[in-house]
């Protein structure tokens, strides 16, 4: 499913409009009746409802809603939030239709404050259809009154049509004053919104409706950027051969750990073989190799420096340079530290490596000291950073980042050819020539220490085991998530550990892989 800005969408809406001819009030009766379908199911027999309208065309598909609750028995009252004067073509179409059919309507004036906290007071419903992506601007009054109006009532139900009035479509943030809503009913493709906070938490529950726009009308325009679930990537993995043996899928080198964090590169490569690696070698100082062993017993172990050294040092990169080569992946960082001449042993290490090279953690941190680093490297590049790396690497600020990570995620992996997976709630994989991927698995219960560094041994798993980047990089950052849901369900959200995660790698697949692809995902998980 494709992620759309509100300048794409309304580029689709003009093309479906315009160059196919299905007709603007067509749209827009399929939106509204998706709306109060979705009404319809959360709250079965009739009720009140009070639908909130714009006079825009997200009015219109709430008008459209209130004809079809209305015609279902629903007590239903529209409340005009805007001017008549002001109704777009198709909204006016609509509100006349609605005072045609009795359909109870008033326009809100300031006057009205008491009638509508009334209307607010008294409903099980409100559908929200004051404002959707042609919002521009903080929320003007009187807009905003009565946005905080429904947040401050206990109402049962809010259901947002397209987007929750008052948030930015693209950013997700809340312009002045947004709608909290249970639930939103977006038109033919999640916005991004959908998927940054704190729009994210404010929509609820997201259902996508198929209002006839073709998918395919977005592969041709730009769109770049898509939404993907697990069943999707389960597809791509390939049963094995009945004749395979270890080396078949492939051997992961994972260097990294230091003294008090050598569980770090011990779960990146545990993870590793859990996510089908035949193989996999940890790289630690020699002062912490027997350790790290002990985790693990199926991985192989290089110790570097002298036996007591539990730090890296500048001069144990020859060693490593002379075997790098001898693996298909390789992932650098978790646990590593940084230390004296780190800047040059990375370049060293990465002006050396042929098989594609997840950057993770500290690697990060170093390469944030010279972005250059990653010119001498000839090698696939796959950096993972939080926000808070990204921030380093970019020289931004933390809310800087999480406000822009679409734009920041595609910035990073152009300005480097790298894959950038910008983590956090919708991790965003991005790739160098502008696609992007959003992932929508997961759970709280993954903010532990460690989760990271499973990822980045998945990721260098998949690819160890052939699969392109293409694949290889959002598969592993969508199975992360699945893994993470399993350990949840089977534990309690908060008790979850990274081993809780790699131990459900297996599972999770499973549980994926039996799940049929579903044609057009109409409903994403809740947030
Ligand atoms: N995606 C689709 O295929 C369809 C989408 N539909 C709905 O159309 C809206 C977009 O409609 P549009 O008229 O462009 O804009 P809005 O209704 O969201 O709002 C514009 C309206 O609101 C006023 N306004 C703008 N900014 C502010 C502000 N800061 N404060 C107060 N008021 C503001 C402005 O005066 C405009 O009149 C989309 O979201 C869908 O819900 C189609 O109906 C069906 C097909
Ligand atoms: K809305």
């Amino acid at each position: 499913m494709y992620v759309v800005k509100a300048q794409e969408m309304r580029e689709l809406d003009r093309q479906t409009i315009e160059d196919l001819g299905i007709p603007s009030t067509v749209l827009m009766e399929v939106a509204g009746r998706a709306v109060a379908q979705e009404v319809k199911r959360r709250r079965r027999g009739s009720c009140k409802v009070t639908v909130l309208a714009g006079h825009g065309n997200n009015g219109g598909d709430g008008l459209v809603a209130a004809r079809h609750l209305a015609e279902a028995g629903y007590d239903t009252h529209v409340w005009l939030v805007g001017k008549v004067e002001r109704f777009s073509d198709d909204a006016r179409r609509f509100w006349e239709v609605c005072q045609r059919l009795s359909i109870p309507t008033r326009v809100f004036s300031e006057d009205q404050q008491e009638a509508l906290q009334r209307s607010l007071d008294e409903a099980d419903v409100v559908v929200d259809s004051l404002l959707g992506i042609g919002l521009s601007g903080n929320v003007r009054p009187p807009m905003k009154e009565v946005i905080r109006m429904v947040n401050r009532s206990a109402v049962p139900l809010v259901v947002a049509a397209d987007v929750p009035s008052g948030v930015n479509t693209d950013n997700g943030a809340v312009m002045g004053e947004a709608m909290r809503a249970h639930c939103t009913v977006t038109f033919a493709f999640p916005k991004w919104c959908h998927y940054l906070a704190p729009a994210a938490e404010l929509a609820g529950d997201c259902v996508v409706a198929d209002i006839g726009i073709p998918q395919s009308l977005a592969a041709q325009y730009p769109v770049a950027s898509r939404v993907t679930d697990m069943a999707h990537w389960a597809q791509h993995v390939e049963r094995r051969p009945a004749f395979s043996h270890k080396g078949s899928f492939g051997h992961v080198l994972v260097v990294g750990g230091k003294g008090g964090m050598s569980g770090a590169p011990a779960l990146a490569s545990r993870a590793a073989l859990k996510a089908g690696a035949g193989l996999v070698t940890t790289a630690v100082p020699r002062g912490i190799q027997s350790v790290v062993a002990g985790y693990t017993p199926e991985t192989l172990t290089l110790g570097f420096g002298k036996g007591s050294d539990d730090r890296w040092t500048a001069d144990s990169v020859m060693p490593l340079v002379e075997r790098v080569n001898d693996y298909d992946s390789l992932a650098i960082g978790p646990g590593l530290g940084r230390f004296h001449g780190d800047v040059e042993w990375l370049r060293t290490l990465l002006s050396a490596v042929e098989s594609p090279v997840v950057l993770d953690a500290d690697a990060l941190n170093i390469l944030a000291a010279d972005l250059r680093l990653l010119d001498d490297c000839q090698a696939p590049v796959i950096l993972t950073p939080h926000p808070g790396e990204m921030a380093r690497l970019l020289q931004r600020e933390v809310p800087d980042v999480e406000r822009h990570r679409p734009e920041i995620a595609r910035e990073l992996a152009r300005e480097t050819g790298a894959v950038v997976v910008l983590k956090g709630r919708f991790t965003i994989t991005a790739f160098p020539d502008g696609r992007q991927f959003v992932n929508t698995t997961g759970t709280p219960a993954m903010a532990k220490a460690g989760s990271g560094d499973v990822l980045t041994g998945m990721i260098a798993a998949n690819i160890a085991q052939g699969m392109s980047l293409d694949v290889a990089v959002p598969l592993a950052v969508s199975l992360h998530g699945c893994a993470g849901e399993v350990a949840a369900e089977r534990d309690s959200e908060f008790s979850v550990l990274a081993t809780d995660i790699v131990d459900h790698i297996g599972t999770a697949f499973s549980v994926a892989r039996s799940n049929e692809p579903p044609g057009f995902t109409d409903t994403f998980p809740g947030k």
